[in-house]
């Protein structure tokens, strides 16, 4: 007996160890060749799903690629599937959700997108992703189907023919109200935000027919690298980044989405800088409308109509692309026009330039920002450069077309040591003082205080450059001493 019980148990445990052995042999080959791994994972997890189903059901909504069966894309699904692969698919096991995704679909930007190197990743078919959102676990699925052969009109082309995508959420009963009203709409704002991110912008001019045509935009200028009263830049930002957010709000209280802001100071001064800030900042399109080669205000009209959203409209120097300073300042432009003879060659260049085709009249500028403004999408910001805001209509720049004034001004010592830690790399230095004292009686642009710190010679240092700058505010502030007192003299002799 206990022999044959013996022989029983050492022939049942050779069975399961060949029975071990072949399993072990099955799941090696699985994760060899079928990485079991994620499979399993997939499947657990899906068994979890099933298994909380029980007791609280879930519930799926399906996205798919084409809007009820047309050919038009649907935004929601673009939107899904940036904020998937910028938030979820790219960050892998790490987002918080534990579901990593390992299978990958890349696609180079399509459409407007066609200038960016870079790939747009999303969840291949057939995968899952776990995400978080306020304590409740969401699962996302991608799948897709052929087309179907009856909705593949000729005239729609190749793309009828591909297959139809779909994204399905899943989610528990409970969380229903969260997901639905709360969870979609964050999915769909953040999956705008990484379109915009993913995006070539571009920078647009216009040509003299009255089209636009356009180049990469690719400005280096930030907010961290311009120089400008902290307080002043604080605010700046948080009101594009209000402007930005405020679609329900401009909905709301019955506002066109568009915001002026009006840059003005002298040259070098950084507006052209500022507006390319702004534009990195938001992540929108420039479109720099030269005045002088739109010949009439259609023209004008149709430009603007062209622009898309998400834009920034920029006509520099508004005071000299054309005659806008209106009837109404003719006194005071006479009398300034004799004082600034000198400084407005830059004026007058740009006015030889227009010769005598542009017939584009103030109140034609005025009509069409407002017409424009009030009809069309929206999310747009007009911005308007002048080195002299006195000579400018008011109308042209009141609030409300307007909205937000800026003056860019000379160099202070603020921007001053902003501008050396940029460029030289320093917070302090025995020379600091002697530039305090020289910026509140000399007047620098920060380009030229820039063009200063900029080491140009292999034997230029930190002390050489400052050195150059301290001999630079002194001439500088000795010019400004000598036309003081030039205009003093002239005001005398008037005055006698
Ligand atoms: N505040 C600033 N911070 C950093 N760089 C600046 C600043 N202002 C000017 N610069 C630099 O100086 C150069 C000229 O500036 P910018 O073209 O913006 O001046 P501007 O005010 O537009 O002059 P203009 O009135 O002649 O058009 C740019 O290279 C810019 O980077
Ligand atoms: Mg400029």
């Amino acid at each position: 007996m206990d022999a044959s019980s013996s022989s029983w148990s050492s022939l049942n445990s050779g069975v399961v160890l060949s029975l071990i052995a072949v399993l072990w042999t099955v799941v090696w080959q699985n994760l060899q060749h079928l990485q079991l791994q994620q499979t399993l994972g997939r499947h657990v997890s899906r068994h979890a799903r099933r298994l909380a189903a029980i007791v609280d059901p879930y519930l799926s909504v399906t996205v798919a690629e084409y809007d009820g069966g047309r050919m038009r894309r649907s935004d929601a699904f673009d939107e899904i599937k940036a904020y998937l692969g910028a938030t979820v698919v790219c960050a892998g096991s790490t987002n918080g959700g534990g579901g990593g995704v390992r299978h990958l679909r890349a696609e180079s930007g399509s459409g407007k997108d066609n200038n960016t190197d870079k790939l747009v990743l999303s969840m291949a078919d057939r995968e899952e992703v776990a995400d978080d959102f306020e304590g409740a676990r969401v699962w996302w699925s991608a799948y897709s189907k052929p087309a179907p052969r009856s909705d593949g009109f000729p005239w729609w082309g190749a793309a009828a023919q591909e297959d139809r995508r779909f994204y399905r959420l899943f989610f528990l009963d409970r969380h229903r109200d969260l997901v639905l009203n709360a969870y979609l709409p964050h999915v769909r704002r953040k999956g705008r935000e990484a379109m915009v991110r993913n995006r070539q912008r571009k920078l647009f001019t216009n040509l003299s027919g009255g089209s636009w045509s356009h180049v990469a935009f690719e400005h280096p200028k930030t907010f961290d690298t311009l120089a400008m009263d902290p307080a002043k830049k604080r605010d700046v930002i948080a009101d594009l980044d209000t402007f930005r957010d405020g679609k329900e709000y401009h909905a709301r209280v019955g506002k066109a989405w568009k915001r002026g802001y009006l840059l003005y100071g002298p040259p070098g001064t950084g507006k052209s800088a500022m507006v390319a800030a702004m534009a990195n900042h938001l992540g929108y399109d420039v479109y720099d409308i030269e005045l002088t080669s739109v010949h009439s205000n259609t023209d004008l009209r149709r430009l603007f109509i062209e622009t898309t959203s998400k834009s920034i409209i920029v006509i520099e120097d508004i005071d000299c692309s054309l005659d806008l300073t209106g009837a109404r300042n003719k006194d005071k432009k006479k009398k300034a026009e004799s004082e600034e003879d000198a400084k407005n060659n830059k004026d007058k260049k740009k006015k030889d330039a227009a010769g005598t085709t542009s017939k584009v009249t103030l109140s034609g500028l005025l009509n069409f920002i407002d017409g424009l403004w009030s009809s069309c999408g929206g999310e747009r910001i007009i911005v308007f450069t002048t080195n002299h805001v006195e000579k400018l209509d008011p109308a042209l720049i009141r609030r409300g077309r307007m909205d937000k004034h800026i003056e860019m001004s000379y160099c202070c010592f603020e921007s001053f040591k902003f501008l050396a830690k940029m460029y030289l790399g320093v917070d302090s230095h025995e020379l600091f003082d002697a530039v305090r004292e020289l910026l509140q009686e000399a007047d620098m642009t920060p380009a030229d205080v820039a063009e200063n710190l900029t080491m140009k010679r292999v034997d230029d240092d930190v002390q050489s450059c400052l050195e150059g700058l301290v001999k630079e505010l002194r001439a500088a502030k000795e010019k400004k001493a000598e036309s003081k007192a030039k205009e003093q003299d002239e005001q005398d002799e008037e005055d006698q």
